[in-house]
């Protein structure tokens, strides 16, 4: 039974043959059980298997677990790496939450195309009541994925296990003769997750006997909700002009909506959203208040100017000036700026070459710039205003100066004087703000 779950779970995942499997083994009855059992599923399957194991130095009984974890994959013959990670003692996130973040990136780095955890069914009802008693919305209600798909260089993400209850792996584990090492933190009750395993489940289990089941089938239907949540921001942002939106058709969503919308995008940033009272008063001063407006919410900031309305990262990077020796990509605050090589567009590429230097900067005072041979010479501010460039993004814009002349400003364009004719070749220069389009 416990390996036609596995099965259908890699299956309804996409794990196909040929496909890097690493199984993230912490040493755990769970992640053992997993990896015996993806190594029995191996032939049928076709994937090619691996184990992981992260060190975080923590517990005194931390090298004992990777001495475990190793020695279970060298008589199963499975390919083994040890990662050790350093976890900050003083992390503002907390311990546990350090441990976990710095083992995920860990894993992350793995070359494979999937990482198998061994989250089970039980882990997924502690997660949703966990996540209900922490104020979730339907997101965080929705608790674990089956399964997670690559993404940017990223390996996909399945848990196998997930409609398995924990005595099940447990029974499959003796029944297999197998030794596994039990995590002596997993006791104490006085951390939420343990409380809520070892007190909360039983209590609720004595009169609702199917609980562990009924909310890993409630978490699934949060699922549904928040992918359909997922959808109408994709809609939402695509009616509104994707990014930056247009103002006054986000205007005319509703709050929760708009809500939605910047929810969905602030988390394919990768910023974390700020808590709903933040939001809400972000909004009501976008209804109320007169642009521009920038409103600063944790990582990132809402901004409106003119009719555009886009997040951005409140977190400025080094606005150092750097040389430009003809790299693809210089960084610049949180974004960077991309070159491109392109016939007829851009900077004619003779004249940077002739340069005696190029160097990519901030504005200097005084700076003037001519877009085309048929326009007048206009001051930055005026440039800025013709470009709909707010205010508070005017001292960080990128300015690529040669031999000290202005040829190209970020979000404004390229210099008469330096551009490319057709037939030439040109370079041309992008200025991804990180998160302004
Ligand atoms: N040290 C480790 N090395 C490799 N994989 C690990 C390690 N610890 C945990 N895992 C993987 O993560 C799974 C879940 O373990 P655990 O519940 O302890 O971690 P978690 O990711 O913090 O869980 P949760 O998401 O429930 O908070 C394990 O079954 C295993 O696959």
């Amino acid at each position: 039974m416990l390996p036609e779950a596995v099965s259908r779970a890699l299956t309804a995942a996409g794990v196909g043959p040929g496909a890097r499997l690493c199984c993230a083994l912490s040493g755990g009855v769970d992640s053992l059980v997993l990896l015996h059992v993806l190594h029995d599923l191996a032939p049928r399957h076709g994937y090619v298997l691996q184990a992981a194991h992260v060190h975080h130095g923590l517990s005194p009984h931390a090298d004992a677990w990777a001495q475990a974890c190793a020695s279970c994959c060298a008589t199963l013959q499975i390919p083994f790496s040890l990662i050790r990670v350093e976890v900050p003692r003083d992390d503002a996130a907390g311990l546990e939450a350090a441990a976990r973040r710095e083992r995920l990136a860990a894993l992350d780095a793995i070359r494979c195309d999937w990482l198998a955890f061994g989250h089970h069914q039980d882990d997924q009802a502690e997660t949703l009541l966990f996540r209900l008693f922490r104020g979730s919305g339907v997101r965080g209600a929705a608790a674990m994925a089956p399964f997670e798909m690559p993404s940017a260089g990223r390996p996909g993400r399945v848990r196998p296990l997930l409609d398995c209850r924990r005595a099940g792996i447990e029974a499959w584990a003796r029944a297999r003769g197998l030794d596994w090492v039990e995590d002596e933190s997993n006791a104490d009750v006085r951390f939420s997750r343990n409380f809520l395993r070892h007190r909360a489940l039983p209590a609720l289990g004595e009169h609702f006997p199917a609980a562990v089941p009924t909310l890993a089938r409630a978490a699934a239907h949060f699922r549904e909700a928040s992918d359909l949540l997922d959808e109408l921001a994709a809609l939402d942002e695509a009616t509104c002009g994707g990014e930056p939106l247009q103002r006054c058709a986000v205007m005319s969503l509703s709050d929760a909506r708009i809500a939605n919308l910047l929810r969905w995008q602030a988390r394919r940033h990768g910023w974390q959203m700020p808590v709903q009272a933040r939001l809400d008063e972000a909004l009501r001063q976008l209804r109320a208040v007169a642009q521009p407006l920038r409103v600063v919410l944790g990582e990132m900031a809402l901004c409106a100017y003119r009719n555009l309305l886009w997040l951005e990262s409140a977190v400025g990077g080094t606005y150092e000036p750097r040389d430009w020796c003809g790299s693809a990509t210089l960084s610049w605050g949180a974004g960077e700026v991309r070159f491109e090589l392109l016939p007829g567009r851009g900077i004619a590429r003779s004249l940077l070459e002739k340069a005696g230097s190029v160097r990519l900067a901030g504005r200097r005072p005084g700076l003037r710039m001519q877009l085309a041979s048929d326009r007048p010479r206009r001051q930055f501010k005026n440039l800025c205003q013709e470009a709909a460039i707010p205010a508070w993004l005017r001292d960080r814009l990128p300015v690529l100066w040669v031999d000290d002349v202005p040829a190209w400003v970020g979000g404004i364009g390229v210099a008469a004087e330096f551009a490319c004719a057709p037939g030439d070749e040109g370079v041309v220069p992008e200025w991804r703000p990180a998160g302004v389009a």
